[in-house]
């Protein structure tokens, strides 16, 4: 779907400034306003069909193989990516049977998010490990992904909006 921006014009995420703003690749020139020649009702379709942001909660399990093989839970940590995807499993079971995300994160997740949840806030494209987000992005809100890996460890994501 076009975004209603003459090329290459592209709409990106001001995290300082909280807003939308515009951005041209070829003379790198940003703006606040909509350059010259969009069509604003297709641009306001395409970002409600794109967000340029979304908030998700995480429960992440680390393994021997993370990058930081180290959390709150653990100083040393030395499970097999294996038996992490299997901890894993377990937890969606909980989540399908109707424990709360927040609960399952707060109770085992190796991040540091663990104490809120697993909620990490919002985030734009270009903040998160690209597996993550490509999968984030592509939730429903609402929706629990199936388990991500990245270079932290094993994940599953619930996206909130
Ligand atoms: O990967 C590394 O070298 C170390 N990290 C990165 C990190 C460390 C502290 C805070 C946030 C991110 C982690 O292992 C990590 N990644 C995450 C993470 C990964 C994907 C999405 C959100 C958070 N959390 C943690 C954490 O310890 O708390």
């Amino acid at each position: 779907m076009s975004s209603g921006l003459p090329e290459p014009w592209t709409v990106r995420f001001s995290k300082s400034k909280r807003r939308e703003y515009f951005f041209h690749p070829e003379t790198k020139q940003s703006q606040w306003e909509e350059p010259e020649g969009t069509d604003h009702q297709q641009l306001k379709q395409y970002l409600a069909e794109h967000p340029l942001r979304v908030r998700c909660l995480h429960l992440l399990i680390k393994h021997r193989d993370s990058r930081r093989p180290a959390s709150h839970r653990s100083e040393h940590i030395t499970l097999s990516k294996e038996e992490a995807l299997q901890e894993l499993a377990a937890y969606q079971q909980r989540l399908e049977q109707g424990e709360r995300f927040e609960d399952l994160a707060r109770e085992r997740s190796d991040c540091s998010s663990f104490k809120r949840g697993g909620d990490l806030g919002h985030f734009a494209h270009g903040e998160m490990q690209p597996a993550f987000e490509s999968v984030a992005f592509a939730l429903p809100v609402g929706a629990v992904s199936a388990p991500v890996e990245t270079d932290s460890g094993v994940h599953l994501i619930k996206r909130v909006a």
